[in-house]
């Protein structure tokens, strides 16, 4: 399905953020990792929500869901054997059950995505399974994949974090039910360190004890740890909802967005003071953020990795911003479900943006008076390069036509009829 967007000067309105992506997979592999019953509050409803709930099921855990809950019975230390996971397109949620799967004899992983996750590197986590015991055949680095694993050693265990935060995550989910305690040292620099915030407040959550150390490179984890069954209640999603804001933030609006707590450990929260530091109208209290936007913005340059699944928004935003927008340290934005540097600036040159790229930055010459439009943006299979070209489009001279704008619901499914109740005027088209 496409996307037609249609420039619209204003938006207004009330939404309640979507639940966070990054909190319902690891409420659900916590919950699965436990032997009780576990309830999660307002999970996400994503595919990659339920890419996760598709391996726990299939690995042994008993997932019964309404509109408003979801409740697991756990398979603990001992996952049933699956011969076959389908992880669909979801990065953190493959890197994750990996580890899992490290417990058992036999799992192989498809390769659902090839144009996508398919091409996204794994072998930090490789090497790291590897040098634990358990064989691994993949296809240089990458899907398909089968793990043999049964009882993984812990010990000493070293963890590159150049490429991706979520080889570290996967490690200290299953490093506490080893037979062994572990220390896990991260080498050379860890990449969306705050990412990794996450995990140790989920794993606190779920009564699981690790002593990291304040740099978050070194760990310390006593084995034969058991997961608690626990109630979990899902926040609001700051990636998905910087992608409103910076939409907000682009037009004559008066927005507000629900759900947005001030002391979310989600390194994106960053994102309202990015808005902010571009001069945009906007105030931030009780978990409410309310953006009233006159359309200008001024450049700046920010630190992406601390904000990393916000910064192709943000990026779309300082497409309209008076002077030149530096987004700097983002190497990793290379190895998501697309090239997010070299592929989405090629689309935003389309649409008539002025962009530049270096190996981990992005610079943008910033175009207050607005740009072109008219074309046919390539989707790339890569929902936030959807949803940043869909503020761009609003901005635009003549209407864009984003193809295969379905690929939204990897993490927001609703992320149109939203911008349609604040009046936006998008139509999907087959
Ligand atoms: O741990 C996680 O849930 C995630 C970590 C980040 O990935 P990297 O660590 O690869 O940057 C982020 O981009 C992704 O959307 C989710
Ligand atoms: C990169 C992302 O997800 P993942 O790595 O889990 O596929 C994302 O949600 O932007």
């Amino acid at each position: 399905m496409d996307m037609i967007v249609t420039p619209t000067r204003k938006l207004s309105g009330e939404i309640q953020a979507l639940s966070s992506k990054n909190y319902t997979t690891r409420y659900l592999l916590v919950s699965a990792l436990a032997e009780g019953t576990s309830t999660i509050l307002y999970p996400a409803h994503s595919e990659d929500g339920e890419a996760m709930r598709r391996c726990i099921r299939d690995l042994g855990a008993i997932v019964e869901e309404d509109e408003t809950k979801i409740v697991i019975t756990g398979f603990g230390r001992h996952p049933q054997p699956a011969k076959e996971l389908n992880v669909g397109n979801a990065g953190a949620v493959l890197r994750f059950v990996m580890s899992v799967a490290a417990l058992l004899p036999e799992v192989r992983f498809v390769n659902a995505y090839p144009e996508s996750l398919g091409k996204r590197p794994h072998d930090d986590l490789i090497v790291a399974l590897e040098s634990m015991g358990v064989t691994i055949e993949h296809n240089n680095g990458r899907l398909p994949m089968t793990i043999k694993g049964g009882n993984p050693r812990g010990g000493k265990i070293q963890v590159s974090g150049n490429v991706s935060s979520q080889f570290l995550s996967s490690l200290l989910f299953v490093t506490p039910l080893l037979d062994e305690d572990s220390e896990i040292e991260v080498l050379h620099d860890l990449k969306s360190k705050v990412v990794i915030g996450q995990t140790l407040e989920v794993l606190q959550q779920a009564g699981i004890v690790i002593e990291a150390s304040d740099d978050l490179m070194r760990y310390r984890i006593p084995g034969k740890q058991k997961y608690k069954a626990q109630t979990y209640t899902v926040q609001g999603d700051y990636p998905g909802s910087a992608a409103i804001l910076a939409a907000a933030a682009v037009t004559e609006s008066d927005v507000v967005v629900h759900r947005l707590m001030e002391n979310s450990k989600q390194g994106e929260r960053a994102v309202v003071d990015v808005l902010k530091a571009m001069n945009v109208p906007l105030t931030h209290e009780n978990g409410i953020v309310r953006v009233k936007g006159n359309g200008k913005l001024t450049a700046g340059e920010f630190d992406g990795d601390e904000f990393t699944d916000g910064v192709l928004a943000m990026v779309a935003a300082a497409v309209f911003a008076e002077g030149t927008s530096r987004f700097y340290n983002v190497e990793n934005l290379r190895y998501k479900e697309c090239d997010r540097i070299t592929d989405y600036l090629a689309e935003l040159r389309k649409a008539g943006a002025n962009v530049e790229e270096k190996r981990d930055e992005i610079i943008v010459h910033g175009r207050p008076e607005g740009v072109e439009g008219g074309v046919e943006i390539d989707a790339h299979f890569d929902h936030r390069v959807i949803m940043a070209l869909t503020i761009v489009g609003l901005r635009s001279a003549a209407p864009i036509r984003i193809k295969d704008a379905h690929h939204v619901a990897k993490s927001y499914p609703i992320y149109f009829d939203h911008l349609k109740a604040l009046g936006a005027q998008v139509e999907w088209t087959e």
